[in-house]
């Protein structure tokens, strides 16, 4: 389809603004309706950066950058690649979170997204179509909104989240923005702030749950894949009761991810394997506990856990090594109310002379020596003082990771835990922070964020069109991290730095794709070919 006039102007797939030349402007039905001076994209980009530098606050920045991303989507991404470390606080977490819990308020444009309801089931093909247009979909984010980073159930204002995931791909590992499709499936919500407001965007109901929720699903990704037979698809911020359900439905059928169980697993799997570069203490000695053990906390854990089997353990021996704690406390295989994820990795009353009081944090370090404390529990703050230097009197280099999100939610903030270990911690967490300077030395901080993971391993995926996502490829795409950061550097971080996340992003694609290949995942033969055909980027 050729499109002209302000149909042109309207299409941010396709506006190039004011840097459409004379004689594009007069092929396509434009002259006259544009200022005349003819721009470069580097004039634009110099133009909207003055722009952005000029607003007071990073929700005001981020509201302009999405005024961009709506006129222009070669500009935003230009933009936004010269400017990642900047931008991805802004763009993404935790800036995010502001305009998700907003949303209704704010709302000025759907961003091609795909807004799909419960109650109008018979319109979800024709809204999928309508939504692609004539783009070839090749990658769709999917919420339901029911477990928005840590801030809860947000219902359709979720849909902010899938265009959010959707922009770091493209930032990080050029996947060609006309071929993604954010989507939301509004179920309803919980959320009694957001029944209550007439302004709320989604439907004015509370979840529909079991059988009709999980038809619901059914039938779109059925649909999705019917319509897209070639793509990949990234479930986002579902609720504990149905990510796993979801996830362990589609993994065996259809090239499927989800970044909260997976994602989550293979940069913190990535983080450790950097923390125990720095302190040269081996993998299978490390007691491993999981403050929250939710779809994120599980999730890791499992990671972790068949990390652990591959490097020689048995499943018996691995088990051992791990200990989740959630609401109940220290859970045991006898705790009321484990999730099927829980289950595997519940310990023995018998273990423990006082089981019955390890019903908080602090007690369960106590009583255990954790050397790995990982935080996806939602509660700020809980990485107290006495529970940290109780962990690191009984560790050298304790590797603590408080993961929640956004920043009011994590556990703790990494200048203390330097302070409180006396700058021995290996620290990663959820958002980005500033270097630490902590008795003469910087501490640079890794961001132990799924975002540093998953545009790499979607990327590799799709470039290769693998028919699944196996755990090869997602054990790979871990593996892929190391070697960037110098572990003798006083201060090394964990994990890579954002600042080059194009290029790791690249490492990973590489690696999971030429994983598909060994696994005769795919028909391609060639990697790299493969990634070279696919990746876009910014220009006229
Ligand atoms: N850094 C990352 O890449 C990343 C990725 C995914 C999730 N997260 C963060 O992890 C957090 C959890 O996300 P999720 O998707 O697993 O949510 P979830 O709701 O599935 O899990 C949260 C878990 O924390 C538990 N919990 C709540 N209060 C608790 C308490 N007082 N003590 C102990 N446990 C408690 C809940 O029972 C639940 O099991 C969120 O803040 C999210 O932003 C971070
Ligand atoms: O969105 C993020 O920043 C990471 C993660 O997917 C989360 O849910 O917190
Ligand atoms: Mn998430």
């Amino acid at each position: 389809m050729t499109y002209t006039g302000l149909d042109l102007l309207n299409n941010p797939f396709l506006n190039k603004g004011t840097a459409f030349t004379k004689e594009e402007r007069k092929a396509n039905k434009i002259e006259g309706l544009l200022p005349p001076f003819v721009q470069t994209l580097d004039q634009q980009v110099a133009q909207a950066y003055e722009q952005y530098g000029k607003k007071p606050t990073p929700l005001a920045k981020r509201m302009y950058l999405m005024d961009l991303f709506n006129e222009n989507r070669t500009l935003f991404y230009k933009l936004f690649s010269e400017h990642v470390y900047d931008f991805m606080p802004v763009v993404y977490d935790p800036t995010i979170a502001d305009t998700i819990e907003n949303y209704s308020h704010f709302f000025l444009d759907p961003q091609n997204a795909a807004f799909l309801s419960i109650d109008d089931q018979e319109d979800m093909e024709a809204s999928l179509k309508n939504a692609a247009g004539d783009r070839d979909i090749k990658l769709i984010v999917v919420t339901d909104g029911e477990g928005i980073l840590g801030i809860g159930d947000w219902g359709l204002q979720g849909v902010d989240i899938s265009v959010g995931k959707l922009m770091v791909y493209t930032a990080a590992a050029g996947v060609d923005p006309k071929s993604v499709l954010p989507v939301v499936l509004d179920a309803g919500t919980n959320n009694k702030e957001l029944l209550n407001d007439d302004l709320y965007l989604g439907n004015h109901h509370e979840r529909v749950t079991g059988d009709n929720y999980y038809a619901f699903v059914d039938k779109f990704v059925a649909l999705a894949e019917d319509l897209f037979p070639d793509m990949y698809l990234h479930f986002e911020d579902f609720g504990r009761d149905n990510a796993a359900n979801i996830l362990n439905k589609y993994k065996d059928q259809i090239l499927t991810f989800n970044d909260d169980i997976q994602g989550t697993g293979i940069i913190t799997l990535a983080g450790i394997l950097g923390a125990l570069n720095i302190s040269k203490e081996k993998f299978t000695d490390q007691v491993y506990m999981s403050f929250g053990a939710g779809t994120a906390g599980a999730g890791i854990a499992k990671r972790i856990f068949d990390a652990m089997v591959e490097e020689g353990l048995s499943e018996e021996e691995a088990r051992k090594h791990f200990y989740l704690v959630d609401k109940q406390g220290l859970l045991f295989d006898d705790t009321e109310g484990l999730t099927p994820e829980q289950k595997p990795f519940t310990r023995s009353r018998s273990e423990f002379a006082n089981a019955d009081e390890l019903t908080s944090l602090e007690a369960a370090v106590k009583a255990v020596h954790p050397t790995i404390l990982v935080g996806t529990s939602t509660q700020p703050g809980t990485f107290t003082e006495s529970i940290i230097k109780e962990m690191a009197a009984n560790t050298a280099r304790p590797i603590i990771f408080p993961l929640s999100n956004p920043t009011k939610l994590a556990e703790a903030k990494a200048e203390d835990l330097l302070k409180w270990t006396d700058g021995k911690a290996l620290v990663a967490t959820g958002i980005p922070v500033d270097p630490v300077e902590y008795n003469g030395v910087t501490y640079n901080i890794g961001q132990a964020n799924n975002a540093l993971v998953y545009p790499g391993l979607g990327l590799g995926a799709m470039a290769v069109n693998a028919k699944l996502l196996s755990d090869g490829m997602i054990n790979k795409a871990a593996h892929s991290l190391g070697g960037i950061v110098d572990p003798e550097e006083a201060g090394a971080a964990v994990l890579p730095p954002v600042s080059k996340l194009d290029e790791f992003s690249m490492t990973v694609a590489m690696g999971v794709a030429q994983q598909a290949i060994d696994e005769k995942l795919t028909d391609a033969k060639d990697a790299k070919k493969a990634i070279d055909d696919i990746k876009w980027e910014p220009k006229y």
